[in-house]
């Protein structure tokens, strides 16, 4: 029994805790689960895990699930898998759900198995390559997000129109006219660090209602945790005080919600590796080889990172995100943004939005640089100006349809992350494009009711 469980035992024998929840990451990044009570938990699901079924790992957003995935639902009579709860991830309490703790789970096989395709995994099995090389990566994850003053209930009846954004005006680092959102990030502040999160910053950007919430980095497994902590919490928070927040990429035509992640690699020992010691432009021979993995693996691996119809909306020319794939000292255009100096150095990877699961877009930029470090990749020239208007710029995938076809037909793709992963997020991203590609949309019913 680890000390995080007797800590639960405890609080438990005491009465200040009485359920625990399981949750997996989904594909999505949702935390899935059920709640089960402090005795069941320990004594049964702590040690033998606590099935679930799989249909959790192949399924949209709507949670339909179909033919075709690696794990496919359907075929295997919608059985469990076992869901084996962390340890290191426990919370003991939630200030948003009283007498409630959280744990998440990795999903295995009745056997014992990883079950490949499932998020948590695929960040694991990239991190164990890095600690092959003697490294480990260290990241943090950037959410923005909008809130609005209605409740969930009431926006979606409305059908997301109409809705009144918490912030009347463009707030960007704003000290006043924060009225109508703070009590809500407030609460959510406070109680993330009161669940064990550790707060560096928080402000107002540049969509009315945006806001954004930063968290120390730390360890990236440990990042990808707390960000699906955080986005479920922050969610349940904004719910009880009666507003709708939401992390989609692009709402409307205003700013995106980006969800930056600052990525390093130190050694297994705690050495930083990607500065040079003081010579040449700051970077170490590994850095360079680093990035330049990140922009050679980009267009192949940008579904990792951007995984729905939405993600590309953002992504589009005339806004402060990335389109094109090029690096730059502290060059806000580029997708891969160089910062920081010394033991700090590092990447800030400006693709993902607030909709990217954390897990498989970390694991893409571990990937990413791993190639570049394996195959020693030369560096391409630093841009240094407005990359986003640079028509000499390389374009990133524009669009869910050709980021799937780059991922599906990569070479390197299969290489990094093996043809299971490959094949059934190829299939997951097949499913949101053509449900998509049936719906009827606002945009066309507008443009062309009675004009066409
Ligand atoms: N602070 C910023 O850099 C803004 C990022 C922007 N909101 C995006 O979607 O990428």
């Amino acid at each position: 029994m680890t000390d995080g469980y007797e800590q639960l035992r405890a609080e438990a024998e005491a009465g200040r805790v009485e359920e625990v929840i399981v949750a997996v990451p989904d594909l999505q990044g949702r935390l899935m689960g059920s709640r089960l009570s402090v005795p069941h938990f320990l004594d049964e699901a702590a040690r033998q895990g606590f099935g679930a079924c799989l249909y959790l790992l192949s399924t949209d957003v709507e949670m339909d699930t179909g033919p075709g995935y690696a794990v496919d639902a359907w075929n295997s009579g919608f059985g469990d898998f076992v869901l084996r709860p962390d340890p290191a991830t426990l919370r003991t309490r939630l200030p948003w759900d009283d007498g409630t703790a959280l744990v998440l789970a990795d999903a295995v096989w009745p056997g014992g198995a990883p079950v490949e395709v499932a998020p948590r995994r695929v960040l694991r099995v990239q991190l164990d390559r890095l600690a092959e090389r003697g490294l480990a990566a260290h990241a943090g994850t950037e959410l923005e997000f909008l809130a609005f003053t209605a409740s969930y209930r009431e926006a979606w009846e409305r059908r997301y129109s109409g809705l009144r954004p918490a912030t009347r005006y463009n707030t960007d680092y704003s000290l006043q006219g924060l009225e109508g959102i703070e009590p809500v990030v407030r609460r959510i502040r406070r109680e993330m660090v009161r669940a064990g999160l550790v707060l560096e910053t928080a402000r107002a950007e540049c969509h009315p209602g945006q806001y954004e919430i930063v968290f120390r980095y730390t360890e990236a497994m440990t990042t990808c945790d707390n960000h699906v902590f955080f986005k479920n919490g922050a969610k349940q928070i904004a719910a009880a005080e009666g507003v709708a927040l939401t992390f989609m990429p692009k709402f409307d035509g205003g700013e995106g919600n980006s969800c930056h992640v600052h990525l390093s690699l130190r050694g297994t020992d705690g050495t930083p590796v990607l500065a040079d010691g003081g010579a040449g432009d700051g970077m170490s021979e590994l850095m360079r080889h680093f990035v330049a993995g990140q922009l050679a693996c980009l267009p192949d691996l940008v579904l990792l990172m951007a995984p729905n119809v939405n993600s590309y909306k953002r992504l589009q020319p005339g806004a402060f995100a990335p389109t094109g794939i090029a690096w730059g000292p502290d060059n806000r255009t580029c997708p891969v943004r160089v910062v920081g100096s010394g033991p700090s150095l590092r990447i800030e990877h400006r693709v993902p939005g607030g909709d990217a699961n954390p897990y498989l877009a970390v694991a893409a930029m571990v990937a990413a640089g791993l190639y570049g470090i394996d195959n020693r990749l030369p560096l391409p020239a630093p841009h240094t100006g407005n990359a986003l208007a640079d028509t000499a710029v390389p374009r990133l995938p524009a669009t869910l349809g050709e980021a799937l076809h780059r991922w599906e037909t990569s070479e390197i793709a299969p290489k990094l992350f093996g043809e299971e992963v490959v094949a059934h997020y190829a299939r997951a991203a097949r499913a949101e494009l053509s449900a998509f590609e049936r719906a009827v949309t606002d945009w066309e019913r507008m443009r062309g009711f009675e004009r066409l």
